[in-house]
């Protein structure tokens, strides 16, 4: 069976498409994955701010236009990067074993986070970085930053800022691991919902591909996803707020950790619970509403406000 999957062309896309490729290989022997390379507007458009357009999804957009016209069995994005409510008409059939989950950071000077001096300027997209770094070195200067993992890190080089805060996971699967200052402890610095895992869509309905997907899901990653998710969900945010969380599956038991913070870094509303794995959505939705009702309802208000939303 000829296995299309849809993907962006990034170099990050590709490789999590072709892991997800030697995955259904090497469960079915009858498939034969192809990979259909769809270049997106969120690739094109190196101007606007990613804040502002991060909860319609615009990097799986059109990659699952293209399943849904038939043009694919499957898309493979980065859980990260998918929003809490699927596009209409598709599902998630699977995820892949999750890979390393820390944001780390990288100095053109080689300084830890600590060590920058006040002033230095840390780039980053993203409004929950933003708001990490700040809370812990509000001396230094965020900037925004576009493009891919590589065209950041040019970026970097061409002295547009003095370090760079990313996913460990990017920078890793592209063999850049070497780049790499410093691993931030994900305690205090809490990564994004599913950040590190790879996950596999579906045409909703479409038993015969959604089938073959399923047997290659990594069952603890899709816990975990599940539990992420299911808290994002609850806290209506989307692909960028300043909200980081992170599921653990430990034998029988799933723990996850969450952390809602203001814009500024100055406020933090932060929960933790455990409970049987089977109970990850629940789980998820428990912490969710814990965290609106100890104030994260406002926080997350207050940053849609400053994305203009
Ligand atoms: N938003 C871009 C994006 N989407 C997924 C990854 C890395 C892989 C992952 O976190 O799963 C990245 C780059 C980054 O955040 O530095």
């Amino acid at each position: 069976m000829n296995f299309p999957l849809a993907t962006r062309a990034s170099q990050l896309a590709l490789w999590q498409a072709e892991a997800t490729s030697a995955a259904l290989k090497a469960a079915w022997s009858d498939i034969r994955p192809e990979l259909l390379r769809i270049t997106s507007k969120g690739d094109a458009d190196q101007t606007s701010d990613l804040a502002r357009f991060g909860r319609i999804g615009i990097f799986t957009v059109e990659v699952d236009r293209a399943l849904l016209e038939g043009r694919a069995h499957a898309s493979v994005h980065s859980l990260k990067d998918m929003t809490t409510t699927l596009h209409e008409g598709t599902m998630l059939s699977g995820v892949l074993g999750r890979g390393p989950v820390e944001d780390v950071l990288v100095s053109r000077g080689g300084e830890r986070l600590a060590e920058l001096p006040a002033g230095a300027r840390v780039a980053t997209g993203s409004l929950r970085r933003a708001a990490m770094v700040r809370a812990q070195r509000p001396e230094l200067e965020i900037v925004q930053i576009r493009g891919n993992v590589e065209t950041r890190l040019r970026k970097l080089a061409e002295g547009e800022a003095e370090a760079l805060v990313m996913a460990r996971a990017g920078l890793e699967r592209l063999g850049l691991g070497e780049q790499i200052t410093e691993v931030l402890d994900t305690r205090r610095f809490l990564p994004a919902v599913g950040q590190g895992i790879v996950g596999i869509v579906c045409r909703q309905g479409d038993w015969t591909h959604h089938e073959r997907v399923q047997a290659i899901r990594d069952l603890e990653a899709w816990d975990e996803a599940l539990a992420e998710r299911a808290l994002l969900r609850t806290l209506r945010g989307g692909c960028n707020v300043p909200v980081g969380a992170h599921a653990r599956v430990v034998e029988g038991v799933i723990a996850l950790e969450a952390r809602v913070l203001s814009v500024d870094g100055t406020e933090v509303v932060e929960a933790s619970a455990s409970a049987p794995r089977g109970d990850a959505e629940a789980l998820g939705e428990l912490l969710g509403r814990q965290l609106l009702e100890a104030g994260a309802a406002r926080l997350i208000d207050d940053a849609r406000a400053s994305i203009g939303e």
